[in-house]
């Protein structure tokens, strides 16, 4: 079966720094693929050019068939690709439900006229959509807190809603930015729980950038390093703990 997703030759230059140098990687439907590296390895740049942030100087990122590359940044989340951030992206001031709706509105099929309208299709449309960011905020333990705003939630919890918007888009892609910086030892463990049930339930699969080894390597199927934007190592959890230039890359010294 073909790859969900290929990365090749992913060549990004700002300026005098070349964030990027000819990467490539392969993500299968339905694995996990945790995207590991050192500060500035260019593990956030790769998501940016995924989502069209940022764009390439050289290279080809083929999407089950679309050139990923030439789509605007606005339809990424139409092809089913969706994001959690570093840092959050939620509304403080909005209901914890509103948050994951605005994830669900990718999925809305209602045309700008017809929703000012509310017309009768509209009402059964935004119904859905609440049935289904219900579903999910049941599923990620957030039903009790649903109506509460997001300011104010412990941070774990916080978490949980990024993930929670980001499911709402009914993602196939769904790209994890540092899910687990700031959680405890023990919120890391429930995550990675969290995300094998998705994952298995869901069909969803995901690129996970995370500086928590024991995370990406008790969670993971595959894991790509990245070093000074070039990749330096990619197989197994396994494989990629022991790869001597990984082991460099990370303590600085030859194994
Ligand atoms: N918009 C930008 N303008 C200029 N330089 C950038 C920009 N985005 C990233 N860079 C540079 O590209 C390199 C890779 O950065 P990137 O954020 O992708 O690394 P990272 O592996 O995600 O790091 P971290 O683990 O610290 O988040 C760094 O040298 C960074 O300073």
């Amino acid at each position: 079966m073909a790859p969900l997703l290929k990365v090749s030759d992913l060549t990004v230059r700002f300026g005098g720094i070349t964030a990027l140098d000819h990467v490539g990687f392969t993500v299968e439907t339905g694995r996990m693929v945790g995207l590991i590296g050192p500060n500035g390895a260019g593990k956030t740049t790769v998501f940016n050019c995924l989502t069209r942030r940022y764009d390439a100087d050289e290279g080809t990122v083929d999407y089950v068939g679309t050139d990923l590359l030439s789509v605007p940044p606005h339809a990424i989340a139409a092809l089913g690709i969706a994001r959690t951030f570093q840092n959050l992206g939620l509304f403080p001031g909005m209901s914890v439900r509103d948050n994951v709706l605005v994830g669900a509105h990718s999925r809305a099929r209602a045309g700008f006229g017809s929703a000012a309208l509310r017309l009768p299709a509209v009402r059964r449309e935004e119904a859905r959509l609440r049935d289904a960011a219900d579903e999910i905020l049941e599923r990620l333990g957030l039903t009790d807190v649903a109506d509460h705003p997001a300011v104010g939630l412990p941070f774990g919890t916080l978490k949980r809603i990024e993930l929670a918007r980001a499911l709402a888009a009914g993602p196939r892609l769904l790209l994890l930015d540092e899910p687990c910086n700031g959680l405890s030892h023990g919120e890391v463990g429930e995550f990675a729980d969290l995300l094998r049930a998705i994952r298995a339930d869901l069909e969803v699969t995901m690129i996970v950038v995370e500086h928590h080894m024991g995370f990406v390597m008790s969670t993971c199927d595959r894991v790509v390093c990245l070093e000074f934007g070039r990749k330096i190592a990619d197989g197994t959890p396994d494989e990629v703990q022991n790869d001597p230039a990984v082991l460099r890359a990370y303590l600085g010294t030859a194994a």
